[in-house]
């Protein structure tokens, strides 16, 4: 506990502070901006001619079906598929013909269903039972086909037995193999083994994948040259959005006014582009990536300053929704308030009523309210001592996990529905939003109840889980990760289910889930983003590729 000092916050009360480390970028973002362009004559021509050629290869008719799918995942992995989505999507209407992978072998097989099941098409997993050998068991020593085994098995659904058989397999063959292996495979194996490519964000899929695949004997070179080039040219979109989010985080002075909250904006940028990345999605990105920034300022100051007098009175402030309430919150949360009816204001007239969706907007201020109101709650417990049981805390909790909001907020923001539908299912709290919810927060609390503790909280999913079990910490661990892989396969089963009203949230509610996935694979590299988190953002926002 410390006693800081700041604004007209009560100078005499006890606070708290996470000594969360400042911003690893500084200014760098708020004026960095890439050449690629500048520095490459007719780049844009150069750029259009290949992906002419790149879709000529894929349209192209032929015989050879194993070369086709391959070539189709290549050019989804190497982040390129935006660009022809129709065409990726007649290839796998062509290749959805359930008697078709009876002459593949087991690495083609592997590759179609991921490909088809990725792209919701249902496929049995039974194709797999030819590979078993006479005692039932798989076998195969070919690195390359076990890395393709051991990716596919990731879009397993529960019951599915085969699979969980292929994932042990795979993964233990892989394991044993990797010191053997080299480049490019020995990284494309590493990296599944890390985080497997239905697991990861497409964004750092393909920044990892696009050097390995130039270097593979066989490459198609107008491919990956088109995919350097491409991702550089996103790259600079990104960089510029980013630029323009930092300028608005600068010019409220977050930072210094606010010295106890995370000053993350940069990683807020990287959230919201691993949820999508596509240039369409460009306001969608600048309105979540603020989003994202104020709802951690928002976090910081119930979870670890504000008094709960202080919280009471931002809630209440936050319910009326109206800038004459700013009067009645202490001074130092004003700027949060301001900025946050800033943001709702701004999205209004540039996002949504431009589109002729004004509805939207009301669904997006409730479900911002719901998490404050969450948040509250969670102030409530540490203020008050109250230890909630196990599902009272799981039930707020799926709220203040932040998924409900953002797969609503980012719907809305992509604007790709026509349904009003779609929001009332979704604020429901459907199997597929509450599974996507449920893995973000034992993920969450997994990697940071700890560190909460050493600031004197009580209350996580696994003390709650210990208390309510009466298990070991080691057990209550153990459980959460178990739970991480059911919702897995229950978010694959409901994606693979979606119907027209639920369409729209597979993309939000998959790669949300794959951020969090990210984010927290090595700790907390949100709140402690100087480690691989940073590297992240250096190789997606940072460095172009050498071409
Ligand atoms: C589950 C999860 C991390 C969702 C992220 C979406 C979200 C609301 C992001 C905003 C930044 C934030 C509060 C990150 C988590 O911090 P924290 O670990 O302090 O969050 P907590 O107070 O909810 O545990």
């Amino acid at each position: 506990m410390s006693s800081a000092k700041l604004g007209s916050a009560s100078e005499d009360v006890s606070r708290r502070d996470a000594n969360y480390h400042p911003t690893v970028w500084g200014d760098f973002f708020l004026t960095h901006s890439s050449n690629f362009l500048e520095n490459n004559d007719n780049i844009l021509e150069k750029h259009e001619e290949l992906k002419q050629e790149v879709r000529n290869l894929l349209v192209v008719e032929t015989s050879d079906l194993p070369s086709k799918i391959q070539l189709t995942d290549e050019i989804i992995r190497l982040g390129v598929g935006y660009h022809f989505e129709m065409e990726i999507k007649a290839q796998l209407e062509k290749l959805h013909d359930h008697q078709l992978h009876l002459n593949f072998d087991l690495l083609t097989t592997s590759v179609w269903f991921r490909l088809l099941r990725g792209h919701g098409f249902s496929i049995s997993s039974d194709v797999f039972k030819r590979f078993k050998n006479t005692k039932g068991e798989f076998e195969t020593e070919d690195a390359r086909t076990l890395w393709c085994l051991y990716e596919a098995t990731h879009l397993r659904v529960d019951g599915e037995d085969i699979l969980e058989e292929a994932i042990q397999f795979s993964r233990k063959r892989l394991e044993a193999l990797l010191p053997k292996l080299s480049f490019p495979l020995s990284e494309c194996v590493r990296d599944a083994l890390h985080i497997p490519y239905h697991r990861n964000v497409q964004r750092l899929a393909a920044r990892q994948y696009i050097p390995q695949y130039d270097a593979e004997q066989t490459k198609i070179e107008s491919l990956s040259l088109f995919a350097k080039i491409d991702f550089n040219m996103l790259q600079a979109l990104h960089q510029s959005e980013l630029r323009e989010a930092s300028r608005w985080w600068k010019e409220f002075d977050f930072p210094s006014k606010l010295p106890y909250a995370r000053d993350r904006i940069a990683e807020g940028y990287y959230w919201m582009m691993g949820a999508h990345f596509e240039p369409k999605f460009s306001l969608s990105r600048k309105f979540l990536n603020r989003i994202i920034g104020i709802t951690s300022l928002i976090d910081d100051t119930y979870d670890v300053y504000g008094t709960l007098e202080e919280v009471t009175l931002f809630t209440e402030a936050v319910e009326r929704w109206d800038i004459e309430a700013v009067k009645d919150i202490p001074k130092y949360m004003q700027v949060i308030y301001i900025g946050m009816l800033g943001i709702f204001e701004d999205f209004k007239d540039n996002l949504i009523n431009a589109r002729g969706k004004d509805y939207c907007i009301d669904y997006a201020i409730e479900v911002f309210k719901e998490i404050v109101r969450s948040y509250q709650r969670e102030a409530e417990y540490f203020h008050t001592g109250y230890v909630p049981s196990y599902d009272e805390y799981m039930e707020n909790s799926i709220i203040s996990g932040g998924y409900k909001m953002f797969i609503i907020l980012m719907l809305i923001g992509r604007g790709e529905f026509e349904l009003k539908q779609t929001l009332d299912w979704a604020s429901t709290i459907p199997e597929m939003v509450k599974a996507s919810s449920l893995i973000a927060r034992y993920i969450d609390d997994l990697q940071t109840y700890k560190a909460e503790e050493e600031r004197g909280e009580t209350v996580s999913a696994v003390r709650c889980y210990m208390r309510e079990y009466d298990v070991s910490e080691e057990e209550a661990c153990k459980k959460m990760r178990e739970m991480i892989e059911i919702e897995w396969k229950r978010l694959n089963k409901t994606t693979l289910e979606a119907d027209e009203v639920s369409s729209s949230v597979v993309i939000p509610s998959l790669n949300f889930t794959r951020v969090l996935e990210v984010m927290y694979d090595k700790g907390d590299g949100y709140s402690d983003s100087q480690g691989v988190t940073k590297d992240r953002i250096a190789a997606l926002l940072r460095h172009a590729i050498e071409i």
